[in-house]
């Protein structure tokens, strides 16, 4: 029987006197969420499957839990409000209530939903303060870090079959630009590899491969019990392998090894294996080493996993996962490492002196001053608590049903499986047809979960989508029916955020720092030759010369962007030239002989950004421009992965394997590199350096993820616009405010604002300009205040109803009365669609924005295929002929109905020559902002 529920009040932890001596017990008073009785009481572990709720699940009960002896331990870290698990409890009647208590099975999970990672365990287990180190700072691009990730990669290999030279040779051209930037050759380090592949080969070869044995390589697992996740090197005859490429020549498997495969144990046994045995394959313990007296001669190490060790990991694991849930930092003192012995020693020592935190290694350094100390402490826990909202996220995997995970957008479900085909290498290609159209968030070239039937429960692999229209092909390492596919949530981007801000404020430069806490006011170059500038290279220049001849807010910027000392802020309203803009001062950058890092948030953005850089390289420098930087011109590279990058931007992207030498100079000598911001903080990225850094939708970046591009750089340029949408973070705190909107209020004589916007009808950008802008924004040219419909090849505004001839209409349409949908507006904006179908205008011309997916899938119902129907959020950056707005409201508002009216800004601001707003007047005019909207549209 296992018992969930969350704890009500202070535990009680003490020592009571038994028939078996002294032994410790806590008294966990617990708020039920459901008991369960799998009638399989000999089971080590019962899992809390739905079928198996009792009794108690609908009653939200307070009761107690009694926690014996060690698992005491775990009770030390509970505080009202956390999640326990208890498995294979016993009922016990106490003076009239019913009682739980563990049993000699049992095991005590502390917030279970916490899915904590098999390799920060192990970390733990060394050092907690390690594990904390290592998340702040990542682990940078090294040598031993590369070898250990190719040895893998060539087991795996081995063990799908591939031929061991064969797997060697690819292996190590696929990591060409890592191996380069590390000063390594190809040769050398195949050597390398091989050398401890062939430990792996010949235990392999001495017989242990028989037919009988059944092997799978590299697995992901998750364990909704436990609360643990993590992908296993192998599995052989159903129990764990993990491989080591570090040196181990005792005869017992080092401790922290044996607690990784501890926890592929406990993973195992959940998916219904019966796991008493663990192996540590040591590739550095081969035949190389049969001299030593001590070594032992065989590779492997096979032990026997006793219920004490996994007990121990789990208690472990609790106290890790409390630790995350408080948001506390580790001390060290925690764990039993000696930090004499610790490599990270004087790393540790440096942390907690300049943030003031205990540390049993003790403290160097002098601290932060004091706000920047908050601001970490701040930062800090925001994206912890983002972090949390991913781990959310994993937890919907078992907890919603997959009809649920659907409407959500986050699997694609009833999948028909088609085949399996091997692929050259191991690999495999999966295909299946899809039953239905439904929306997801599962794009072409995303990783996601590939499962038979259930992403945890069933069997799953992490598969790429490489193909998703009718039929959906995957390529994975092992082969699934597939019939599901689910979003897999990843960590990367919050622990690349945590990264960023590690390094921007203990490795920051002082100056740099002091612009971001507002200490000091930035520089800028004066116009006029007496002011001088010095690049990287050493070279001068002032900065008087005109950039740009037809819109003077444009050339300010420009101005403002090259002769930034520290930074310049570029305010862009829609349609006002940003990317235009960009452009015009990398290419000025360019020609002063810089180095410029072009990012922003998306990698739509970024290939837009590079686009109109390429025209503007094309008109000026006057030379082609190319990818590698041994030709003429300027060279440009674009870093990111096949799929993230648009096919036209394809020739500049920076690939990966190849000669060591030829793809390090590719990158190094490039003038030019174009990244998203989330690829900045890669390893690669990280140990680039440029003269300037530009960043596209800095309003929609968090302040560290901002921090990831401009730490890079020297001085930087953003560009964005903080009147349309804000960052896009699941958790509501100070990541949700942009560090461009930051320091225009900080340093508002380092803005610009671009006043003349190149998009709009005039009438329908008058809203926008006055509501969001005070008014300064207009239309650049005559041309573009004066556009219509009729402009438009094959467009009759004539042919339109009077009331859509206007630029801006309003469509009364009072409402079905549904809370996220309407279907009469939706079936009115079908209508208006048929209407502008008739006055000649194409469907692709006309989008459709509603403020919830719900309506969005209502309309999708209503309007063809052909027009784009969206929320907010996906139409920004673009815009269409014609915009039509579902408000989706009818009576009273509560707030703004897009949440913000940011949103609004952006729906407003997509079309170029007609806006048809559809709502019902009585519920949008009790908001005084919707409410002047409304007499706006209806004059
Ligand atoms: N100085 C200029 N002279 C002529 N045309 C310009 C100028 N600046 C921008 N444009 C034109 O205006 C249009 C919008 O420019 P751009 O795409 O750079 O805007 P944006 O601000 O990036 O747009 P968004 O609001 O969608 O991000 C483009 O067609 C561009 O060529």
């Amino acid at each position: 029987m296992y018992v969930r529920g969350t704890v009500a009040d202070e535990v009680e932890v003490r020592t009571v006197s038994t028939s078996y001596g002294e032994s410790d017990l806590a008294e966990v008073p617990l708020r039920m969420a459901g008991d369960g009785d799998n009638g399989t009481a000999s089971q080590t572990v019962a899992r809390p499957r739905d079928d198996t709720e009792t009794d108690l699940a609908a009653g939200h009960e307070t009761t107690t839990v009694t926690l014996w002896n060690k698992w005491a331990e775990s009770a030390d870290y509970l505080e009202p409000g956390m999640e326990v698990l208890v498995t294979n409890a016993k009922k016990e009647e106490y003076q009239g209530e019913t009682q739980y208590a563990t049993t000699g099975d049992s095991y005590v999970v502390v917030e279970p939903s916490f899915l904590v990672n098999v390799t920060a365990i192990r970390n733990w287990v060394e050092c907690p303060r390690l594990y904390y180190l290592n998340k702040l700072s990542g682990v940078p691009l090294n040598y031993p870090v590369v070898k250990g990730t190719l040895v893998h990669e060539v087991f795996g290999d081995l063990l799908r079959g591939r031929d061991l030279e064969e797997s060697i040779a690819a292996r190590v051209d696929e990591r060409g630009l890592e191996l380069g930037l590390l000063g390594e050759t190809s040769e050398a380090v195949a050597e390398e590899v091989r050398e401890n592949a062939t430990a792996i080969e010949g235990w392999l070869e001495q017989g242990r491969l028989t037919e009988e044995d059944s092997w799978r390589s590299e697995q992901l697992l998750i364990s909704e019990t436990f609360g643990i996740r993590g992908r296993a090197d192998a599995i052989r005859r159903g129990a764990p392998v993990e491989l080591k490429t570090g040196k181990n020549l005792k005869k017992e498997p080092r401790f922290k090894d044996k607690v990784q495969a501890a926890c592929y144990a406990l993973l195992l046994e959940e998916h219904g294996g019966d796991v008493d045995l663990g192996t540590l394959l040591y590739t550095k313990n081969s035949a190389l080493d049969r001299n030593e007296e001590t070594g032992d001669l065989t590779p492997a190490k096979e032990f026997t996993m006793g219920d004490g060790l996994l007990k121990f990991v789990v208690r472990q694991r609790n106290e890790l996962a409390a630790m995350e849930i408080a948001g506390d930092i580790p001390t060290g003192y925690e764990g039993s490492a000696k930090c004499e012995y610790c490599f990270e020693q004087d790393t540790c020592m440096v942390v907690s002196g300049r943030l003031d935190q205990e540390s049993k290694a003790g403290q160097i350094a002098t601290p932060l001053p004091e706000e920047e100390r908050d601001y970490f402490q701040r930062f800090y826990r925001a994206i912890e608590e983002e972090r949390r909202e991913v781990h959310r996220e994993y937890a919907k995997l078992w907890e919603q049903d997959a009809q649920e995970r659907a409407d959500d957008d986050r699997a694609l479900i009833d999948l028909e499986f088609i085949e399996k085909r091997p692929l050259e290498g191991g690999r495999w290609e999966l295909r299946a047809r899809r039953t239905s159209s439904a929306n997801s968030k599962i794009r072409e070239g995303d990783f996601v979960l590939a499962s038979d039937g259930h992403p945890v429960r069933g069997s799953s692999e992490l598969a790429t989508i490489e193909r998703l229209d009718d039929v959906v092909v995957l390529t994975a390492d092992e082969p699934v029916e597939v019939t599901r596919l689910d979003v897999y949530p990843s960590e990367l981007t919050t622990d690349r955020l945590l990264v960023a801000m590690h390094d921007a404020l203990l490795k920051g430069d002082e100056r740099r720092k002091d612009i971001l806490f507002g200490r000091a006011t930035p520089e800028f170059e004066e116009s006029g030759a007496s002011e001088t500038h010095r690049n990287r290279a050493g070279e001068t220049g002032g900065v008087d010369e005109t950039f740009i001849d037809n819109n003077a807010a444009q050339n300010e910027a420009v101005t403002k962007a090259v002769g930034a000392r520290d930074c310049a802020l570029i305010h862009g309203p829609p349609g006002t030239g940003k990317t235009y803009t960009i452009a015009r001062a990398i290419r000025a950058m360019v020609e002063r002989g810089e180095r410029v890092l072009l990012s922003a948030f998306t990698n739509r953005a970024v290939d837009n950004a590079l686009e109109a850089l390429l025209e503007q390289l094309e008109d000026g420098v006057g030379s082609q421009t190319q990818r590698s930087g041994d030709g003429e011109g300027v060279s440009v590279v674009r870093v990111g992965s096949e799929s993230g990058i648009r096919e036209d931007m394809e020739p500049y992207r920076l690939e990966r394997s190849g000669d060591p030498e030829d793809r390090v100079a590719e990158l190094q000598n490039a003038q030019v590199v174009a990244a998203t911001t989330a690829t900045c903080g890669s390893r690669v990225m990280k140990e680039q350096a440029f003269d300037v850094a530009l960043v596209d939708e800095a309003a929609q970046l968090t302040e560290p993820g901002t921090c990831a591009a401009i730490n890079l750089a020297e001085r930087f340029v953003l560009v964005g616009d903080h009147e349309q949408l804000p960052p896009v973070v699941r958790a509501e705190n100070d990541l949700t405010e942009s560090l461009f909107e930051r320091l225009i209020d900080c340093h508002p004589e380092a803005g610009v604002m671009l006043d003349r916007q190149y998009r709009m009808n005039q009438r329908i950008q008058a809203f926008a300009s006055r509501e969001f802008y005070d008014g300064e924004l207009r239309p650049a040219e005559p041309e573009v205040a004066g556009r219509t419909l009729n402009d438009l090849e094959g467009v009759a505004r004539d042919a339109l109803p009077p009331a859509l001839q206007d630029p801006v209409t309003f469509v009364d349409v009072e409402g079905d009365g549904g809370q996220y949908t309407d279907s009469e507006e939706a079936a009115r904006i079908a209508d208006l669609i048929e209407q502008y179908e008739a006055a000649g205008l194409e469907r692709s011309e006309i989008g459709v924005i509603a403020p919830f997916r719900a309506q969005v899938s209502e309309l999708s119902r209503h309007v063809p295929d052909d027009v784009t129907v969206d929320t907010v959020d996906r139409f920004q950056g673009s815009s269409q002929e014609v915009i039509i707005i579902s408000f989706t409201a009818t009576g009273t508002l509560e707030g703004p109905i897009f949440e913000d009216y940011r949103r609004i800004n952006v729906a407003l601001t997509r079309p170029k020559r007609a806006l048809v707003l559809v709502g019902d007047p009585a519920a949008l005019s009790s908001d005084p902002v919707y409410a002047r909207m409304l007499e706006w549209a209806r004059t």
